[in-house]
Order: C-alpha cells, then structure tokens, then sequence
C-alpha cells in the first residue's frame, strides 16, 4: 500500500474531483501541496465545549477567529470537502506546529474509499495557553495511499451504510455529549484555582483592611473614652478638694464662732457680776448724797 508521492498526489488532485468547494468545483490549490501530503484549511463551523450558548459558532469575514481555551474540547470542520477514490485510503492529521502547543487531535486518523463530506476533526487543548485558529488558514493534513486492489460498490463508505457521508455541517447528534459543561483540565482547574485565590486574597485583603479600621476607630474611642474618664476624675478630684476646704473652712468659722460666742458670754457674765457690785454702791452712794444734803440743809438753818 504505497502512499502516494507530491507529483502523484498533484496530478491526482488536479485532474480529478477530490478536494473540492462547497458548489463542488475543484478546489485544488498547488500551494497546498506540503511534501507528500495536502493542507487543508478550517472551515466556517466549530463547536467549542465553553461555548455558552451551546450552539454552533459560525466563523465568517468578520469573526475569522476562534480561541480554544486550555482543557477545552472543540470540533472543528474542514472547508473543503474530500471525495476518496475507490483505489485509494486516505490518512488525516493535525499540523505539528499546533500540537506542540498542546492541541491533541482526538477523532479517527483515516478516511475511507467512497467517503464524500467534509472531515470534523475533535481536537483537545491539552496545553497551558489559548490556541487560537483562523478560518480558511491550513492545520490539517491529508496523504493518499494506493489500495492494492479498488473497493468494490458493497465496501464503499455509503450513505446507507455509514453515518458520516456527505456530511458539511456539524451534526447536533455530535453535540448532545459535549453540551454537559465545560471541560476539567489541569491546567483549566490550576487556572480556577489560581483565579479563586485571587478572589479569597481580595476577600481577606478588605477583611484585614475593615478588621484593621475596626481596631483603629475602637482605639481612637477608647483613646477619646479614656481622655473623657480622666477629666471628669479631674474635676471630681478639683470639686472634692474644693469641697474639702470650704468644709474646713467653715468648720473653723464654726469653731471661732462658738469661740467668740464663748468669750461673749464670759464678758458678759463679767459685765453682769461688775453691774451687780456697781447697784450697792449706788445705792450706798445715794444714801451719802442724801445725808450730806441733810447735812447741807441743817447747817443753812
Ligand atoms: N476526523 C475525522 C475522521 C473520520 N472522518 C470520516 C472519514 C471516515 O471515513 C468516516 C468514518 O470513520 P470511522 O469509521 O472511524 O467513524 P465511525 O465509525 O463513526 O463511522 P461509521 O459508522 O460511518 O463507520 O468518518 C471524519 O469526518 N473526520
């Protein structure tokens, strides 16, 4: 089973309907031919698992690209169509440059005598990036191999027999099982990871931050709680003390005026004793102004 070489396979392509477009002209481009094998382009339709709309997204002129993100599961459909001969087996690849960045091809790796249809690749980002594509850029490979003998009318892939003949757009059928949610890779679930510490680092940052002010402004009032405290022991301190020496003032008023009221009284009883002892001498006094004035009167006479 010989694979066939780049002038073979030239002259297979260019005279024969094999790659063609989707009004099945020949779509034979010399360019494409790559060594032994021929490139062919991502078409128009892809069908992404992180898609939330969980449709299938149509590429076109103004939205040529499509990302596929890290641990991510996508189906990507090829713009040309490929019709395989009776005599010939063909073999399908992804491009080296995208599987080094982690793109696995996950579908089949062949393709039958008598299919016709466009090819669907499943592809799996197993690398830590996004893998961005372009519709109608080159990242699939095909190489033709001679069959020893053409494949009879019962063999041939068939519409009747197979499911994927004549396909051109992704079928809904292939979609049901990848609808569920968005697929779980290291690599996807380190980036959740990375992004929920992110998160929990933000969320105790402005704990510690309120938490912080918190302490700050209860401080501030215990601080402000203290300063009141202290001046109200200081002016009960200053009325105390205030208090303290007027009552000892006022109890020595007191004291001096019992003191004086006493001494009053000791004058007085004084005065009293003195006033008794005055009265008999007046009186005595009188009694000698009498006689004298007797006197007086009889020594006139
Ligand atoms: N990435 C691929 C791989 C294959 N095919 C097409 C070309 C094959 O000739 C056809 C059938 O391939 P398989 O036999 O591997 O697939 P199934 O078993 O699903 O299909 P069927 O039931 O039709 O045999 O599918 C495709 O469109 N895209």
């Amino acid at each position: 089973m010989p694979f066939l070489g780049a002038s073979e396979l030239r002259k297979l392509l260019k005279f024969n309907k094999i790659i063609t477009d989707d009004d099945n002209n020949n779509a034979f481009n010399e360019n494409r031919i790559k060594q032994a094998a021929y490139e062919l382009s991502l078409g128009t339709q892809v069908y992404r698992t992180d898609n939330k709309d969980r449709k299938v997204e149509i590429l076109s002129e103004n939205n040529r690209n499509i990302d596929i993100n890290p641990g991510q599961f996508t189906l990507l459909m090829t713009d040309e169509f490929v019709n395989i001969p009776d005599d010939k087996l063909a073999f399908i690849s992804i491009k080296a440059k995208l599987k080094l960045k982690g793109l696995v091809n996950v579908s089949g790796f062949h393709v039958d005598p008598g299919f016709k249809g466009k090819l669907l690749f499943s592809v799996y980002n197993a690398g830590p990036s996004i893998i961005t594509l372009e519709t109608k850029k080159a990242y699939f490979l095909i190489w033709f191999a001679n069959l020893n003998s053409s494949t009879g009318q019962k063999d041939l892939y068939s519409k009747n027999n197979n499911h994927h003949q004549g396909q051109k757009t992704i079928d809904p059928d292939y979609l049901d099982a990848l609808k569920r949610n968005d697929m779980a890779s290291p690599s996807a679930i380190l980036l959740k990871i990375g992004e929920q510490k992110d998160y929990f680092d933000s969320e105790i940052r402005t704990l510690k931050n309120s938490l912080e002010n918190d302490i700050k402004e209860k401080n501030r009032k215990v601080l402000n709680n203290e300063f009141f405290i202290k001046l109200v022991i200081g002016i009960c301190v200053a009325i105390g003390t205030k208090y303290m020496i007027d009552l000892s003032i006022t109890q020595l008023n007191v004291q001096k005026h019992i003191f004086e009221n006493k001494k009053i009284n000791q004058m007085q009883k004084q005065i009293d004793s003195i006033k008794s002892k005055i009265i008999p001498l007046q009186n005595t006094h009188n009694v000698i102004d009498k006689k004298n004035i007797k006197n007086n009167v009889t020594a006139k006479e």
